[in-house]
């Protein structure tokens, strides 16, 4: 695999102090979709921008496709597509000079069969000679990544690409990010969403308060998904787990019940064996409750804990 994008220790302080970034590192594959979640404030715009060379950084490297983003800037910024979280496009220029422009701004030759062809795949060809301000909110989210793809950038950026747009243009975007994959463009998406996380992305990484608390494959982490627990109260509460209990993975509750976690895609669950000998340690049962841990709950965990 071919690293594309390397992060290394990079740190932002806004003036007055502020550290929006605290000492990343992340390297990113050709070819892959890393999704970053994080709450509000997180760091995910302040890290793009970095990267795009909106913002400079206090520390640290990044590299894109081998280039420095501050040696080298041109020719790293000229890999890379940006769509921003805001939609800033000029009113009353047409939408097919919109894209034609972008593209002339990173010095590629003039292509219109190239500008069809994204107009087409965005479904904007019928309104190629519209002004911007003519368009719906989806259909200028829509020219943003038309706009972010004329330089044919080989790394782009969605940051918060489906936020307050509806069901079918989510499902587009979805559609045009697995499309984009298939052709070896790389793409890092911001999202609130867990569910857009799940559906696109290769990788996962959580940001919070400018630190990367994790970043991990989507099927390792649908994998500790897989984890399941019962729970089993008691007539009469434990203080500690029986011995006839040992030989299974139990932890105690706070009100003397036991907690048994198991493997949902494994084999046997085991939990045929554990009430049998529940029963046979002479213990009643008065309640069992099973829960499944969720990637929203991992990240809610990891989020709580960044911030104690
Ligand atoms: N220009 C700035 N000057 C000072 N502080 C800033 C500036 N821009 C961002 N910040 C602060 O840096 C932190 C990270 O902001 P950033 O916009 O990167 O977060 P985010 O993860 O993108 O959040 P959101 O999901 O709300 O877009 C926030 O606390 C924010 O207030």
């Amino acid at each position: 695999m071919t690293t594309i994008l390397s992060i290394k220790d990079l740190r932002k302080s806004y003036e007055g102090g502020f550290e929006a970034l605290k000492g990343l590192t992340l390297d990113i594959e050709q070819g892959e979709i890393l999704a970053l979640l994080g709450p509000n404030g997180a760091g995910k715009t302040t890290l793009i921008s970095t990267i795009c060379g909106i913002t400079s950084a206090t520390s640290g490297n990044v590299t894109v496709g081998g280039h420095d983003i501050q040696q080298d800037f041109r020719a790293a910024r000229r890999m890379i597509g940006l769509v921003p979280q805001e939609i800033a496009l000029e009113p009353f220029e047409t939408v097919a000079n919109t894209v034609r422009f972008s593209r002339g701004l990173f010095g590629k030759p003039k292509d219109d069969a190239r500008i069809e062809e994204i107009l087409r795949k965005l479904s904007l060809w019928d309104k190629r000679k519209n002004a911007v301000k003519e368009l719906s909110g989806g259909m200028k989210r829509r020219v943003l990544i038309a706009k972010a793809l004329a330089h044919e950038p080989r790394v782009l950026f969605l940051d918060e690409p489906t936020a307050g747009v509806d069901v079918e243009l989510r499902k587009d975007m979805w559609e045009i990010v697995a499309e984009l994959k298939q052709q070896g463009v790389t793409i890092i998406l911001t999202t609130h969403y867990i569910e857009e996380a799940e559906a696109i992305a290769d990788r996962i990484g959580v940001i919070n308060n400018g630190e990367l608390l994790l970043v991990e494959q989507k099927a390792t982490l649908m994998a500790q998904m897989g984890k399941k627990q019962i729970e089993v109260q008691l007539a009469e509460p434990l203080i500690s787990i029986p011995a006839a209990l040992k030989q299974h993975d139990l932890a105690l509750t706070e009100d003397g019940g036991i907690v048994y976690t198991y493997d949902t895609h494994g084999e046997r669950t085991g939990i045929t064996t554990l009430l049998n000998d529940v029963a046979q340690a002479g213990l009643t049962l008065r309640d069992v409750q099973t829960r499944q841990s969720s990637l929203e709950e991992i990240f809610v965990t990891l989020v709580s804990g960044g911030k104690s």
